[in-house]
């Protein structure tokens, strides 16, 4: 029971053809719903604090909270810096402790995103921890940046080998379709598996990254809109699309959309049938035991890692 960097992880992930879940945490009924459905799954995750989460919960609570968490489960946690946003906030994670880094210069030119990364690589690596970086852009919002599906781009291939090569990064995040936020498609949802094909062929057994790949569950958003809610439209990535990248070299599979729903709609279910609560512990009791379920439901049916950690 370790923080632990997702080398063995990923090593295990690809040759076994299923995907490590990354779930992005904000508080402790986030971090204790997911790390109890790992638990019984007995499954390896990575538990992923954004730019957003460091800003709202303060960096060192949410660090203190997933060493309680590997203490008290006895797993081994990846403890990862969701889309880094400069070398100084990578660096200052390296030396917090976090295991995992990711910078995300993907908005720069590819020789300016390849000199950002490679100065994190650089750094990171000499202190024993792993960088994810980008390459193509995401629709979505991110970190309160809406980014438009004018300016998203689809990950090139060739540029992939060479900015894998030139960077020295462990995993790269790929776009091929997927956006972050729920509402990922308006039509037929649709993502790009032959350009993935492609650069899993042409970088053989390097892990790969899907971020924005919740599959904003009905179940969840139905609970939301009929306690109050006001969320019509959503749509996610359907469960057999990951199945498939998880297949096609994508090692880690990026999930926050599904943490949020699960934990909204439990909450507005729950003080719509208990007006009189007012107790905070009544509705974040069921919110945490709803993100369990589905954090479950997901390892054992989507991400296939279940029994990962034996
Ligand atoms: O990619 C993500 C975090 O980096 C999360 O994506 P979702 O919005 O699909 O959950
Ligand atoms: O990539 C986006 C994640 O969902 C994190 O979102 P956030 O920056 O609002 O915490
Ligand atoms: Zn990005
Ligand atoms: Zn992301």
């Amino acid at each position: 029971m370790a923080l632990v960097t997702s080398t063995e992880m990923f090593k295990k992930a690809y040759a076994g053809q299923y995907a490590i879940g990354a779930f992005n945490v904000n508080n402790m009924e986030i971090i204790q719903g997911i790390v109890d459905a790992a638990k019984q799954e007995k499954s390896a995750i990575i538990l992923q604090v954004s730019a957003g989460a460091r800003k709202y919960a303060n960096p060192i609570y949410l660090r203190k909270l997933v060493e309680a968490a590997i203490e008290d489960s006895g797993l081994d946690i990846v403890l990862h810096l969701d889309h880094g946003d400069s070398v100084e906030m990578c660096k200052k994670c390296v030396d917090d402790g976090f295991t995992s880094v990711m910078i995300d210069a993907s908005h720069h030119s590819f020789e300016e995103n390849i000199r950002i990364t490679k100065e994190v690589v650089d750094y990171a690596h000499s202190k024993g921890v792993v960088v994810e970086a980008e390459l193509g852009r995401l629709a979505g919002v991110e970190d309160s940046v809406n980014v438009s599906k004018e300016d998203a781009s689809y990950t090139d291939p060739d540029q992939a080998v060479e900015f894998v090569q030139r960077t020295g990064i462990d995993s790269l995040a790929i776009a091929i379709g997927t956006s972050h936020g729920a509402y990922k498609f308006k039509g037929e949802p649709k993502l790009d598996f032959a350009r993935l094909e492609v650069i899993t062929n042409l970088l053989p057994n390097f892990p790969l990254v899907l971020h924005g790949a919740s599959t904003v569950l009905p179940e969840f958003v139905e609970l939301c809109n009929k306690y109050g809610g006001n969320i019509p439209g959503a749509q996610g990535v359907p469960e057999h699309m990951l199945r498939q990248a998880s297949k096609l070299g994508v090692c880690k599979i990026n999930i926050d959309t599904d943490l949020r729903l699960a934990m909204t709609a439990a909450i507005r279910r729950h003080l719509v049938e208990n007006p009189s609560d007012f107790d905070p512990r009544k509705y974040l009791g069921p919110a945490r035991d709803a993100i369990q379920g589905m954090v479950q439901h997901k390892i054992k049916n989507v991400l296939g890692s279940s029994n990962s950690m034996l």
